[in-house]
């Protein structure tokens, strides 16, 4: 029998069985299909009880329901052939027959766990290890493992080369896949990590650490449920073409509860996609924000009255602009500036009813008194002016008037030029974010004017409060500081977490357990080691397990090679990682006269485009990159799904069949980070990478 025909023989039998999983993954489905429509049935009912009750059940089925649509796609994976005569089938969900007995194990489970931990020195009774590749429903090869040949049977078959190399060979596409079939013991320890205090996921470019921290998501929610669903997990990572990026890989696990955000999105009801020069990028992410801010936030709004006079019977009573400061920081001292909106009318009457002389008035008493003045439009619309609810984001905006007076010496004359000139659009950067949290938690939500808490101030609701309630745009923050808090925190790319940054993932992470990714090597950040207290604080005190990932699954070794040479200079003791596939192709290193640069890209580009089948990036800096998209605009329509300009930054993460490299010497320079940026931009190739520079300072440092 030729081996051709035996693998086609094992591939027909793995198909029964693969479809005997299938029929029952779609009975599951009409089971769910069939609870969503009863479930609605029953909100006919009429009653409250009918309604909860049809919610409830409608929610559920639902869920299931995508959670057993989106792990259609390759649902069963894996196989092993047991010492003892057994087989267990691995896949993306579990599946039970009829009878309740296991036809499908989920790769979490347990007894799944020797799929990945199993090797030939160490068999833990497996005597085969198969993983079966699909198309959809349909098996399409297998790749076999003998792990103990001593005891395998006579007539076992053993077919393939290995899946993961197949795996690996795979042209790129837009969006980030499961490695579930193919995940490797260094990555299964950090996965199966207890999820307790803080797991920490270290290794060169392309050892899979984001792809191990999204299945470490999944296999959370699968071991303790109840736990990190109703206490939600939230992944965060650098940039919305990154979210983009990986957002099919948990839902393609079965997992649809995770909450995914750009660092630019964490904060609800902002969308910041925009990153801010370096000088500006640095002053705002440094913990010498705080102060500024704090003071900022206590600051009264520009234009707000500094004094008041009030006409009560025979008195002129008068609060002055000393007083009213008085009053002001007292105000603070006990609540968030919004939360004090409701004692401000009491404590002000009280401070007018101190100046009352007047017989008449005495005589009539302070109830009366508080009753006028509380209910007089005057009085209203002074406390409305002087201390208006809000919204932090109306604070953001008043920074550049008050970064001259309110930064008292924290910042050089340079950086608050450069952050004056960041502001100038009037819209966040994914840098001001985090400034935005910091003043949500300090001034507090404003108060929901149809609050039913008597004490709120709803019955000052005056003219201009409904006016300035009217222009609060878009960027309007929705969600309570109090509802903030996740049960699990996963930072990808740490590494770049400013110390802003970190301030604003730990009132996310207070009670939470984290996972942490990151290669220092990789880092944009200008100051590690104020990072770095930033983050203790944010971990506050939880024990940190550490994983490190050795082997570069993504570079051919000829590109990582390369880009090795420049880590060492990004960073004295580089992380660097193993790279196990070789193609034969040097990385081109082009050097053209500047009227040639376009060009030349330009051809760089069509030749990479034309030998390799998936996505390509041309990177430039991030100052270059506005007007490169412009001259490449046609090669960009031409290709709209395989070809993307990007700046270095916002690589992070993602990876390409072939990567072009323009001016090389532009992005080292472009921030102190640069080296350690160029770094990054070298290791997103998975198979060809040209650079094109008209200078070539880089590569005669690393010669
Ligand atoms: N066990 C595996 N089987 C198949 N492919 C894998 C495996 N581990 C990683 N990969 C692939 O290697 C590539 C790199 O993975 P990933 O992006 O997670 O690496 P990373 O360490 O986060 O990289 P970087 O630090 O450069 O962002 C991806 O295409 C991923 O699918």
């Amino acid at each position: 029998m030729s081996s051709h025909n035996a693998e086609q023989r094992e591939i027909e039998a793995e198909q029964s069985y693969v479809d005997t999983v299938y029929e029952r993954l779609d009975a599951s489905a009409k089971v769910a299909q069939s609870l969503v429509v009863e479930g609605m049935a029953r909100g006919h009912v009429g009653n409250e009880g009918g309604l909860v009750e049809r919610d409830a059940m409608v929610y559920q089925a639902t869920k299931r329901l995508s959670a057993l649509n989106a792990a259609h796609d390759g649902l069963v994976f894996g196989r092993l052939n047991m010492l003892d005569g057994d087989s267990r089938y691995i896949g993306r969900i579990g599946v039970r027959d009829a009878d309740r007995e296991i036809l499908l194990i989920d790769w979490r489970a347990p007894a799944a766990a020797v799929f990945y931990q199993a090797t030939a020195q160490e068999p833990a009774g497996v005597v085969r290890r198969r993983v079966l590749r699909c198309a959809n429903d349909q098996v399409i090869g297998v790749e076999d493992d003998l792990l103990d040949a001593d005891n395998a049977p006579d007539d076992m078959v053993i077919v393939g080369e290995g899946a993961l190399l197949a795996s690996l060979t795979r042209a790129r596409d837009t969006s980030m896949h499961s490695v579930v079939a193919t995940i490797q013991k260094e990555q299964d320890e950090a996965i199966r990590a207890p999820g307790r205090g803080a797991t920490t996921i270290g290794g060169g470019p392309g050892t899979g650490k984001t792809v191990v921290a999204l299945h470490r998501a999944a296999y959370l929610l699968y071991t303790d449920r109840r736990r990190f669903e109703s206490g939600g997990v939230l992944v965060v990572g650098p940039s919305n073409v990154f979210m983009n990026y990986i957002e099919r890989v948990l839902p393609s696990l079965g997992e649809t509860s995770v909450t995914l955000r750009s660092l630019g999105e964490v904060v609800d009801g902002i969308r910041a996609g925009r990153h801010d020069e370096p000088v500006a990028a640095a002053a705002k992410g440094s913990s010498r924000m705080t102060g500024f801010l704090k003071r900022a936030a206590a600051a009264p709004l520009a234009g707000s009255p500094t004094e008041f006079r009030y006409f009560y019977k025979d008195d002129v009573l008068r609060l002055q602009p000393q007083q009213l400061d008085k009053i002001r920081r007292q105000l603070l001292s006990n609540a968030r500036r919004n939360r004090a909106y409701a004692q401000v009318p009491a404590v002000l009457v009280d401070a007018l009813w101190r100046q009352v002389r007047g017989e008449r008035a005495l005589e009539k008493g302070r109830e009366d008194f508080v009753e006028i003045v509380t209910t007089d439009d005057r009085f209203i619309d002074f406390v409305e002016q002087w201390w208006p609810p809000v919204e932090p984001i109306e604070i953001w905006r008043t920074l550049p008037d008050l970064v001259d007076e309110l930064s008292n010496g924290t910042f050089s004359r340079a950086e608050i030029a450069a952050l004056k000139a960041s502001w100038v659009a009037g819209e966040p950067s994914i840098q001001d974010v985090p400034l935005i949290d910091e003043l949500r938690y300090l001034v507090g939500e404003v108060p929901e004017a149809n609050d039913d808490d008597d004490d709120a101030p709803k019955q000052l609701m005056s003219f201009e409060r409904r006016e300035r309630e009217d222009r609060v745009d878009r960027n309007r923050t929705t969600q309570s500081i109090e509802d903030d808090g996740f049960a699990h925190v996963l930072v990808d790319e740490a590494q770049d977490l400013s110390p802003m940054q970190w301030r604003m993932l730990g009132r996310r992470g207070r009670h939470a357990s984290w996972t942490i990714v990151g290669d220092e090597a990789q880092s944009s950040w200008p100051h590690p080691l104020e990072s770095a207290a930033a983050r203790k604080d944010a971990l506050d005190g939880k024990p940190e397990h550490a994983f490190r990932l050795s082997t570069n699954y993504r570079n051919s070794a000829e590109i990582y090679d390369l880009a090795a040479k420049v880590a060492a200079i990004g960073v004295p003791d580089p992380d660097l990682a193993d790279a196990v596939r070789r193609t034969g192709e040097q990385p081109k290193q082009l050097v053209v006269p500047p009227a040639d640069l376009v060009d030349t890209a330009r051809a760089s580009a069509l030749e990479v485009l034309d030998r390799v089948e998936g996505t390509v990036a041309i990177v430039a800096a991030r100052a270059a990159v506005d007007r490169l998209r412009d001259d490449l605009a046609d090669l960009l329509a031409e290709h709209p799904d395989r070809l993307r300009v990007l700046d270095g930054l916002d690589t992070k993460g993602l990876e390409f069949d072939a990567v072009v490299v323009v001016e090389p010497d532009a992005i080292t320079d472009e921030s102190s980070a640069g080296w350690r940026t160029l770094y990054v931009v070298l290791t997103r190739a998975t198979q060809l990478l040209t650079t094109v520079g008209t200078t070539d300072r880089w590569s005669n440092r690393i010669a």
